[in-house]
């Protein structure tokens, strides 16, 4: 549906995207997640026509846009600081975008009521939006942004305001309205959890590439590089290299080991899942981890436990029992959570 090619901009010769592309399917919603700064925003203005790329195009079924004005492209908007009107009541604020575009009387209340049903505000529509709470004027500035029934929607950092408990239930609440209205959606937002909560598919921006794309699963299960590791909080990285004549072992700091993929040549990096440590080896090939421990936290389902090993790495792992602080400690990894990456 929505094709983004190789788009490129810079401010002020600073190198901000540089040759961004990925699509997005029919029903689609897909979470652009990158650092703040990293040009969610730009990216997202370039595809609404508010901004122009110096390079690139933006294709709508195969249709460059370019030279197609904003209010033409069809597109929704919903920002963080969503400027409801404060002086005008929920169907009005509803209403706004609706008037612009010219329809009668009776089809505006026809979609006011339809949308603030799809938001699940029917009846508060002669409220005042400064009277609701900041979950319910989010939910109103959605409506607002799916009255126009747009072709797309982009919602950058929707949720950003709220506090952690409310985002957490409108996350799913936004998930909920944007897969039964079909819309086809772009999801702008730094924070991991959220796009994990949200996303059809993630689409990674660093240093103005994307990094990674694919289903939140995927990525969280192999991710491609040590930034995506890093930035999805996977930090068990642990220095390799490849051993000449002893075909699927590793050098490391903490002694040979056995990844399930293939090593590179050279020097890599492995990433060892959390989930995936036990006590006890189950297999004759299981990787054997020694170390001291620093700390044992109780985190809901499991013991978070920080093992010091060789190399002075520390290394957390996720255990059903806690360990003893301060002594040493023997886990059992198998090859499926040694992860190589680039
Ligand atoms: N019109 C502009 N002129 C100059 N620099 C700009 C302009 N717009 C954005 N930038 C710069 O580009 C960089 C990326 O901005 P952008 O808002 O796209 O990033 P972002 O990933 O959305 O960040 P955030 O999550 O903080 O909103 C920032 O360093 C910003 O200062």
């Amino acid at each position: 549906m929505l094709e983004i090619r190789d788009i490129w901009k810079s401010y002020e010769n600073q190198p901000l995207l540089n040759g961004v592309s990925f699509q997005i399917q029919a029903g689609e919603t897909v979470c652009l997640l990158g650092r703040s700064g990293s040009g969610k925003s730009t990216l997202l203005r370039i595809i609404a026509g508010l901004e122009t790329a110096e390079r690139g195009q933006v294709l709508w079924q195969g249709q460059d846009l370019s030279g197609v004005p904003v209010h033409l492209r069809h597109f929704g908007l919903m920002f963080q600081d969503y400027a409801l009107f404060p002086h005008r009541n929920v169907a009005e604020n509803v209403a706004f975008g609706l008037r612009m575009q010219g329809l009668s009387k009776a089809e505006i209340g026809l979609r006011v009521v339809d949308a603030l049903e799809k938001v699940n505000l029917a009846g508060f529509a002669g409220r005042r939006v400064t009277d609701l709470s900041g979950g319910e004027q989010q939910r109103v500035a959605l409506a607002r942004a799916l009255a126009p029934q747009p072709r797309l929607l982009m919602l950058d950092e929707p949720l950003g305001a709220l506090d952690r408990a409310l985002r957490e239930q409108l996350g799913n609440e936004l998930r909920r309205v944007l897969h039964s209205t079909g819309i086809p959606a772009i999801y702008v937002t730094h924070d991991q959890e959220e796009a994990f909560a949200i996303a059809d598919r993630l689409v990674l921006l660093h240093e103005g590439r994307v990094e990674q794309e694919g289903q939140p699963a995927e990525i969280y299960n192999r991710p491609a590089s040590t930034w995506v590791a890093h930035f999805l909080g996977l930090d068990n990285l642990v220095p390799a290299q490849a051993l000449a004549g002893s075909p699927g072992l590793v050098q490391t700091p903490l002694g040979l080991l056995k990844p399930a993929c293939l090593p590179p040549n050279g020097a890599f990096t492995l990433l060892l899942r959390p989930a995936g440590a036990y006590r006890q080896a189950r297999g004759a090939d299981w990787n054997r981890i020694q170390g001291r421990v620093e700390d044992s936290v109780f985190r809901g389902e499991r013991f978070r436990v920080e093992l010091r090993c060789a190399g002075d790495l520390t290394l957390r792992f996720d255990l059903e029992e806690p360990l003893p602080k301060g002594e040493p400690a023997e886990l059992y990894l198998p090859p499926e959570a040694v992860l190589c990456l680039g």
